[in-house]
């Protein structure tokens, strides 16, 4: 139980519920034990004394019975249902809000799916348990023990004998357990499988048609299908082989209690009605046998659902707020940025950046250069304190930016990433982003800087064209630049273009550029780019390799020196000879 003791403050503030929900299932309980006395009460005091007038009455008290026991029904699954959707909102709610808080590093190693499945099946797993699975343990308990303990009070030999089969009985329903979870489980993997498939299939479309590999995922579809099928068919057969058996040891306990009872009534040893109410309470108690291995399987289900869920809830997360975290009001910030010794390394890798200087004044440009996993995106992330930084320092104003709050430090930075992501939302809300209240004008004016505001109004529906999921539909360069007016919009001190133009043609590069050298004025601004045109108004460029910060200096000085710089623009302007010559003659003149 410690599970349930851990998931106490999601529950038990609706334990009002819970015990409204407990004490009707125990008095409707409790009801169904007047059935069989008044059978007995029917046959021996009114059938057999002949007193048939009484008839009516007790066929009156049977209604009455039937619908104070349906009420109470009623109620425990009313109560019982709204206690366990309103526990199963407050743990989702707790889930999605740590989700939104887990830092970059849970993120690097999480699985979409995993996390999926915890916040919808073992939610549901544990919305089951608390809302009915604990009542119904409760249930199966009181059921055995009124049942019992009327039984006995009738006939306590009778009550021995024919309890003979119930163990068996018991055993047999918790083996049917034992063997219907592992198939329910391998039936839920297989269908989880199928699902991804379907999924892949779709998301992935263009590049099955592109490889005209559509016969190839036929197959594999249909392997998953047949495996689906396969679990299923396995699933029936255990149910085919177990029902009979436990029928077969409910059944005998009635043939035992026909038998040995029948002789009980001819020897007189207790009265018609007493073997007729007998038989009722007999099945009274087959019931919760028969059941008792689903209620331990949904007790072990729900606790394994429960451990998911608190691993989650519990989870370490990693970049948060010091105590008295200084908030940043926009106003104050300028935008001077430094970085002082900065060596930072991922967990169990070696460094990704070692002793990084970078004075960075309000308003200037930095330029990030380097080949691939040399470490730039690194350097950008830890200023938005993606990762904590525990070797040197970056400081924001002269502040160290682990001692700022976290929310108002990543306010001041716009980020352009490499690849963008859109929300399955209108045009118009991805560029606002969780931003109601701002007006039209000021989301024209954005998407107008990012040279994205003439294609969307070719759009059927302009800003209000609800892009498909991921941006379905529109390029990558498209995608892009309403990234880029999302950022512009965010009005950042600190503005970081990771890759952002990559997906855009030179020339739209260049307009786009255009856009931001009016947008920049002001900001602090990081450029990550492989192309050099995008640096080479850069106030200071960085070239890093492997971590290590190889060359700095503007675009000039680092075209007078030899270096991965010259390299690079070397080789991308060797298609552009002229301008590469004139640029190499500027150079000799002005030396
Ligand atoms: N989340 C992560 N966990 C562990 N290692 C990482 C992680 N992200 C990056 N790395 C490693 O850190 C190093 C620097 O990566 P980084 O992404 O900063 O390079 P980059 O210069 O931005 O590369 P690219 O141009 O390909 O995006 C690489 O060796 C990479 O494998």
């Amino acid at each position: 139980m410690n599970v349930f003791r851990q998931l106490k403050e999601y529950y038990w503030k609706e334990k009002r519920l819970f015990f409204i929900s407990i004490i009707c299932l125990a008095c409707a309980t409790a009801l169904g034990l007047v059935y069989p006395n008044l059978l007995r009460f029917l046959i021996d005091d009114v059938i057999i004394a002949g007193k048939y007038e009484m008839v009516p009455y007790l066929s009156l008290l049977v209604i009455v019975v039937i619908s104070i026991k349906g009420t109470f029904q009623f109620l425990h699954g009313f109560t019982g249902g709204r206690l366990g959707n309103r526990v199963a909102y407050n743990l989702r709610n707790a889930l999605y809000n740590k989700l939104q808080y887990l830092s970059f590093q849970f993120y690097d190693k999480a699985r979409t799916g995993d996390l999926m499945s915890r916040l919808t099946a073992d939610l549901e797993a544990i919305r089951h348990f608390i809302g009915f699975g604990m009542a119904q343990i409760f249930n199966v308990v009181l059921m055995l023990g009124f049942g019992l303990a009327m039984m006995f009070s009738i006939n306590w030999k009778l009550s021995l004998i024919t309890m003979v089969t119930m163990p068996f009985l018991a055993f047999t329903a918790v083996r049917f357990e034992g063997k219907i979870h592992p198939a329910f489980r391998s039936i839920r993997k297989s269908m989880s499988d199928l699902t991804t498939a379907v999924q892949e299939n779709i998301t992935g479309v263009r590049t099955v048609k592109s490889f005209a590999r559509e016969p190839y995922e036929i197959e594999k579809f249909a392997a998953r299908s047949e495996d689906y099928k396969g679990t299923n068919i396995f699933t029936s057969n255990i149910w085919a082989r177990f029902f009979p058996v436990m029928e077969l040891f409910a059944n005998l306990s009635i043939v035992i209690l026909l038998g040995v009872g029948g002789h009980f009534v001819i020897t007189e040893q207790m009265s018609v009605g007493e073997l007729v109410a007998f038989n009722s309470l007999i099945w009274y108690i087959i019931g919760p046998m028969w059941n008792i291995g689903v209620h331990i399987n949904n007790y072990t289900q729900s606790k394994a659902s429960g451990e998911r869920i608190l691993e989650l809830l519990h989870h370490y997360v990693h970049v948060k707020n010091v105590d008295q975290a200084v908030k940043l009001s926009p106003e104050q910030v300028k935008g001077h940025v430094k970085y002082e010794n900065v060596t930072f390394a991922y967990p169990d890798n070696s460094p990704a950046l070692y002793n990084i200087n970078l004075d960075a004044p309000a308003g200037s440009v930095i330029g990030l250069l380097g080949g691939t996993g040399s470490g730039k995106s690194t350097f950008i992330q830890l200023l938005m304190r993606a990762y904590s930084l525990k070797d040197g320092a970056i400081t924001l104003d002269g502040r160290n930016i682990n001692e700022l709050d976290l929310e108002s430090l990543r306010r001041q930075i716009a980020v352009v990433f490499q690849e963008t992501f859109l929300f399955s939302a209108s045009i118009r809300n991805n560029i606002a982003y969780g931003n109601r209240d701002v007006p039209m004008e000021k989301i024209i004016k954005a998407a107008q800087l990012a040279k994205a505001h003439d294609f969307i109004m070719e759009l059927p529906e302009g800003y209000d064209t609800v892009v498909g999921e991921r941006g379905m539909g529109l390029s990558g360069g498209q995608k892009q630049r309403i990234a880029i007016a999302r950022a512009l919009l965010k009005d950042p001190k600190i503005l970081i273009l990771d890759d952002a133009t990559s997906a855009v043609d030179m020339e739209t590069e260049h307009e786009i550029q255009a856009g931001f050298s009016e947008l920049m004025k002001g900001r602090t601004t990081f450029i990550i780019a492989h192309r050099i045109s995008s640096l080479r108004h850069a106030d200071e460029i960085i070239v890093l390799d492997k971590g290590r910060i190889v060359q700095r200096g503007t675009h000039e000085e680092l075209l007078a020196q030899p270096g991965p710089y010259l390299e690079t623009y070397k080789i991308q302007y060797s298609d552009r000879p002229e301008e590469a010559g004139e640029r190499m003659l500027k150079q000799r003149w002005a030396n």
